[in-house]
């Protein structure tokens, strides 16, 4: 087996991280399986721990223990030293899912299960290289980028202690649910200009402009169904609405990804998008906060290697 690498936000998911890393270790123990670990003490730190796991301790694969926040962390510094001028050998990345919305776990088929999620991890039944969002000038996300309503979600949740709260209860998602209702009732739509592949489209009243390598965001949200980390495009969604009522129908149906054929809603596909508004509007990048408006984001294809479950079709 490849030298293993393992990253550990012990955190995330209120504390989960640290209860999967105790099982975690145990199994390997057990199976006499060697490995370097790594634990995050601070933001920023698993972009840090994964470029000394490949440099220093030639690792081939990282399994990350943690959320989302933590695999765009680590695949940002997979994809830098694989872009550097002495490029470094492929080092995969898999995912033990400890996190609040686990979205990328549930794009790659990983199940929630540690032990089950270790075994893919461990065994590798396959692996896809997927494409990443580039956020110039340094930023990649694995599962999206967005601005506007979505920043001020990804915001909010983040701070909110019932975060922490419905965590405890296993009930993590339903935290990004009360943020976006916190959201709704006070955001303030603004104009914004989107260029896709070099055609601008103006759009007045914009809410969201979401950009999107998954299907879903927020644990549950399939805000892009048609969205592929393999088909070498960056979808953009973007939901529009001159007022807060008429805006309602659509946040019913988005879960279940029904929102599609709504008139407020409106999808692009392109490897080369930049949004401008009339005022700075707050960015997530897999959920994390990241900044604000203007956005120019660049499609890398197939750019990072990920471990995941045997696909079903
Ligand atoms: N020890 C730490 N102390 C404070 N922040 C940390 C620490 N380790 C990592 N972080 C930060 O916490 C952020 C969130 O972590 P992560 O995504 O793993 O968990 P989560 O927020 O519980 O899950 P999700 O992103 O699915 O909601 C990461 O982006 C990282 O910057």
């Amino acid at each position: 087996m490849s030298s293993i690498g393992i990253i550990v936000n012990p955190l995330s998911g209120n504390d989960r991280g640290a209860h999967i890393w105790g099982e975690v270790q145990t199994y390997l123990q057990t199976h006499q399986i060697s490995y370097v670990a790594k634990l995050t003490t601070k933001a920023g730190e698993a972009t840090r721990h994964a470029i000394s796991l490949i440099q220093e301790h030639h690792v081939e694969r990282i399994i990350i223990i943690g959320g989302d926040g933590t695999v765009h962390e680590t695949a940002g510094g997979v994809w830098q030293l694989q872009n550097s001028l002495n490029p470094h050998p492929i080092c995969s990345i898999a995912v033990i899912p400890a996190g609040t919305g686990n979205d990328f776990a549930k794009a790659y088929g990983i199940p929630k299960h540690s032990l089950e999620a270790l075994e893919i991890a461990l065994t590798t039944p396959s692996t896809v290289q997927i494409d990443l969002l580039h956020a110039l000038p340094t930023q990649v996300a694995v599962n999206s980028i967005g601005a506007g309503f979505d920043g001020m979600v990804a915001k909010i949740t983040n701070e909110a202690s019932y975060k922490k709260f419905l965590n405890r209860l296993g009930l993590g998602k339903l935290s990004y649910f009360i943020s976006i209702l916190r959201v709704f009732a006070t955001y303030q739509p603004s104009t914004a200009w989107l260029k896709v592949d070099g055609n601008v489209t103006e759009l007045p009243d914009m809410w969201l402009a979401a950009v999107a390598n998954i299907p879903f965001y927020g644990g549950a949200i399939q805000i892009c169904p048609t969205a592929s980390p393999t088909d070498g495009m960056a979808d953009v969604v973007v939901i529009q609405s001159k007022g807060r009522i008429r805006l309602l129908p659509v946040l019913f149906t988005v879960y279940q990804g029904k929102h599609t054929k709504h008139p407020a809603v409106s999808f692009y596909k392109g490897k080369s998008i930049s949004i401008q508004t009339e005022k700075p509007l707050l960015v997530q990048a897999d959920g994390e906060f990241a900044g604000s408006t203007p956005l120019q984001i660049e499609l890398l294809p197939a750019a990072i290697t990920v471990i995941r479950a045997k696909p079903t079709a």
